[in-house]
C-alpha cells in the first residue's frame, strides 16, 4: 500500500486529462494556480506545469502514483459513447470507477469530482427543463448511459463526511467547442456524405448544447464549493449553457458557419426511428460476420428528434453557477476553430 503524505489543497489530478473536456479543464486549472497531474491511457500533448502519468484507471497501483499528495481528483475519463462495447464500458466506467474511489481513499484524496452526464435520466422521450431529482433512466438508451448511471451512483454513495472524503457529480449535456472530436466532426462527415439534407420531425425540439468552457467552470466551482458543511456533498448538478436551442437550428448554424447547406426537408420522427431500429437489429445479427456502424443509430435519432433540456437552478443556487460564454459566441468560437473542416478545405 502507498504511504499517505499530506495532500496539498492546490494539487489536483485529472483522470482523462488527454481527452477533450479533460484538457480544457486542466488548462484552466493551471491558469488558476493549481498543480496538475494528468492520468490517461494515452498522452496527447505536453504542457508546462502538468505532470503526465500514462495508465489504465483500472490499475490501482498506477493510479496511486498519480494521486500522491493530491487533494482533488477530477474523473472525466470514459470510453467514447460510439464504441458501443458493453464489456469495455462495464470495465472502465463501473469497475474502474470503483478502483478510482479505492485509490482516492488510499492516497488520502479529499474531494472527487465526477463528470457524469445529463443523459443518465434520458430514456429517448421528451425532457423539458429536467431537474436533478428526475429518476435515473429505467431503460437507458445505450450501454454508455447504463454504465454512466452506475458510475454516478458509486461516486455519490462514496461521499462520507466522517471519512473526510467528499464527492459530487457534474452532469453536462452536449459538450462542444474547439478540439471536440465528436460533435462537429460527426456532423461535417454526415454533411460531406450528403446525409444532412433532412430534419427529423418538425424541427421544433429544444436541446441543451454546452460550451466546453462553461462545463469546465462548473467543475471548478464544484471543487471549490465542495466542503463538509456545503449542500454539494453527494449531489449531482446539471451544467448547461442554460439556453435551450432547437436541435436543428444549432446544427444548421454550425453547418452554415463552415460553408455547408442547412437541412431543409422534413422526415417523420417515427419513420426514421423505425428505420434506425431495423438497421441496428440487422447490424446486431450480422455482428459475428461483419461490424457495421450505421450513422443513424436509434440513440442518435432520439437525441436529434426529442426535447431534452435541463434546469441549472440547483447549480446556480448552491455554487453560484452562471455560464461564462453565451451560445452565440460559443458557436462563433467553435466554427473558427475548425478551419480544416470548412467546405472545400
Ligand atoms: N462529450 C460530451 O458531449 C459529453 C461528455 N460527458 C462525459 O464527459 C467526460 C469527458 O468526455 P470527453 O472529453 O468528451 O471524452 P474524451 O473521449 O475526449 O476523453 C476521455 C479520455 O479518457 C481516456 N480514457 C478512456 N478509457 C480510459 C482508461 N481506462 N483509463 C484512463 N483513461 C481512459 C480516453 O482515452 P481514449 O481516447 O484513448 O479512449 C480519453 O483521453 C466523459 O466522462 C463523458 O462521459 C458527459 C456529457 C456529454
Ligand atoms: C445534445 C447532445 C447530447 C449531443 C451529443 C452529440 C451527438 C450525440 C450529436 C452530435 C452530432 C449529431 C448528429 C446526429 C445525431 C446526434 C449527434 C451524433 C445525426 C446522426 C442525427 C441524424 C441526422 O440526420 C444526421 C445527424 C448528424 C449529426
Amino acid at each position: 500500500m502507498a504511504t499517505r503524505t499530506r495532500p496539498s489543497s492546490k494539487r489536483c489530478a485529472v483522470i482523462g486529462g488527454s481527452g477533450f473536456l479533460g484538457r480544457h479543464l486542466l488548462e484552466r486549472l493551471v491558469d488558476r494556480g493549481y498543480t496538475v497531474n494528468v492520468f490517461d491511457i494515452r498522452q496527447a500533448y505536453e504542457l508546462p506545469g502538468v505532470t503526465f502519468h500514462r495508465g489504465d484507471l483500472c490499475d490501482r497501483q498506477a493510479l496511486l502514483v498519480a494521486l500522491k499528495e493530491v487533494s482533488i481528483v477530477f474523473h472525466c475519463a470514459s470510453p467514447a459513447p460510439a464504441s458501443d462495447d458493453r464489456a469495455l464500458f462495464q470495465r472502465v466506467n463501473i469497475d474502474g470507477t470503483r478502483t478510482v474511489i479505492q485509490a482516492c481513499h488510499e492516497a488520502g484524496v479529499q474531494k472527487l469530482i465526477l463528470t457524469s452526464s445529463a443523459s443518465v435520466v434520458f430514456e429517448g422521450t421528451d425532457i423539458k427543463n429536467g431537474r436533478e431529482d428526475l429518476p435515473y433512466a429505467k431503460k437507458p438508451i445505450d450501454y454508455y448511459t447504463e454504465t454512466k448511471i452506475q458510475q454516478e451512483k458509486l461516486v455519490l454513495e462514496a461521499c462520507s463526511k466522517e471519512k473526510g472524503f467528499l464527492t459530487v457529480a457534474i452532469r453536462p449535456h452536449g459538450i462542444f467547442g474547439p478540439r471536440d472530436p465528436q460533435l462537429v466532426p460527426i456532423l461535417i462527415d454526415a454533411a460531406r456524405r450528403g446525409k444532412m439534407k433532412f430534419i427529423i420531425g418538425d424541427g421544433s425540439n429544444l436541446v441543451d448544447f454546452t460550451y466546453v468552457e462553461n462545463v469546465v467552470h462548473g467543475h471548478i466551482l464544484a471543487a471549490e464549493h465542495l466542503k463538509a458543511d456545503s449542500p454539494l456533498c453527494g449531489q449531482a448538478y446539471h451544467i448547461t449553457n442554460d439556453e435551450p436551442v432547437r436541435f436543428w437550428d444549432f446544427m444548421s448554424q454550425i453547418l452554415e458557419g463552415l460553408g455547408y447547406s442547412a437541412p431543409r426537408y422534413h422526415l417523420p420522427y417515427t419513420l426514421v426511428y423505425g428505420i434506425a431500429l431495423l438497421l441496428w437489429l440487422i447490424a446486431l445479427v450480422l455482428r459475428p460476420l461483419i461490424r457495421i456502424k450505421p450513422t443513424f443509430s436509434p440513440m442518435r435519432v432520439a437525441l436529434a428528434g426529442t426535447h431534452h433540456y435541463y434546469s441549472c437552478a440547483r447549480a446556480k443556487k448552491d455554487m453560484g453557477y452562471q455560464p461564462l460564454v453565451p451560445l452565440r459566441e460559443a458557436i462563433v468560437r467553435t466554427v473558427e476553430s475548425y478551419p480544416h473542416l470548412r467546405k472545400g478545405a
